[in-house]
């Protein structure tokens, strides 16, 4: 059953976003109310034409169907997707093929498919999909990606509290994408600060989801040019859009992880114009 619903987001020139106050910003940049049972939510926004979405099946077989602005018969006709599991076992069917989906792994759905369902396993236990998606000009093999086939790196110290392990799940080296990248990074207990110092890629988007946040704790996240930043506060299970032009960093009030999803110009994931904190205004 399709039980869609979507949103667009457009651009914001960066001049223009120097004089946005909280609830506009809030507005063009924040997502929030992605995992709504039995519904599948999806943010167009237009940078770099990615979609972000969340499903939480429980009673309903959800179809990852088109959506108006696509104006394609199928999600995938012109596009490829990144999903991965922030919840309980989870099934994705693509066409006749089953693809069983635990906490944190993920598949890759290239350009091209068809029939794409989700399903929990147990509703009293239900999945939660993340899904990231970007247009695509070639088909790619479906892959799953387990934990053990993903890449690790570790950043940052206790003494700064950025310490963290960075998780990539789809990246040139795991999967072949068109331009879709996806991953986790966690902060470990006593880190607050992820990505700092920060970055910004003019030569992609990127959007990140907080979670593991524990009740009653939030996130407030940075945002903006280096030279201009602003501050949006998160709770758990929102997301938030940074444009290509915009750094992306957070310090929560305590630890926390995030799903991070990209595409744009390039697939090379180091491809960062990193700044140095002391140059943050
Ligand atoms: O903690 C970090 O640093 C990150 O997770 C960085 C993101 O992966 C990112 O912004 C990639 O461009
Ligand atoms: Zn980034």
């Amino acid at each position: 059953m399709a039980n869609i619903e979507y949103q667009e987001r457009f651009t914001s020139h960066p001049s223009d976003v120097k004089s946005y106050d909280t609830e506009e910003l809030r507005e063009h940049f924040l997502i929030k109310n992605l995992f709504e049972k039995d519904k599948i939510t999806l943010i167009y926004s237009h940078y770099d034409r990615f979609i972000s979405g969340g499903a939480v099946p429980i009673d309903e077989v959800l179809e990852l169907a088109t959506i108006e602005p696509l104006k394609a018969q199928n999600f995938c006709d012109r596009r490829e997707v990144g999903i991965l599991n922030i919840g309980n076992q989870g099934i994705v069917t693509v066409g006749e093929d089953k693809y069983r989906l635990g906490h944190k792994e993920a598949l890759y759905i290239g350009m091209g498919a068809k029939n794409i369902h989700l399903s929990s396993e147990d509703p009293g236990n239900p999945a939660m999909f993340y899904i990231n998606s970007a247009p695509a000009h070639q088909g790619f093999p479906i892959k799953k990606i387990a934990s053990t086939d993903t890449i690790t790196l570790d950043l940052g110290t206790s003494e700064k509290a950025n310490e963290r392990r960075i998780v990539q799940y789809i990246v040139e080296a795991t999967v072949q994408t068109c331009q879709l990248q996806m991953g986790i990074t966690e902060l470990k207990k006593g880190s607050i600060w992820n990505t700092m110092p920060p970055h910004t890629h003019n030569r992609r988007m990127e959007v990140y989801l907080y979670i593991d946040l524990p009740q009653d704790e939030a996130i407030c996240h940075f945002m903006g040019e280096p030279q201009q930043t602003r501050h949006v506060w998160m709770g758990n299970h929102q997301a938030v859009i940074s444009p290509p032009w915009s750094i992306h960093a957070a310090a929560g009030t305590s630890n926390y992880s995030f799903v991070w999803g990209m595409a744009g110009e390039n697939l090379d994931f180091s491809d960062m114009d990193m700044v140095k904190a002391n140059q943050l205004r």
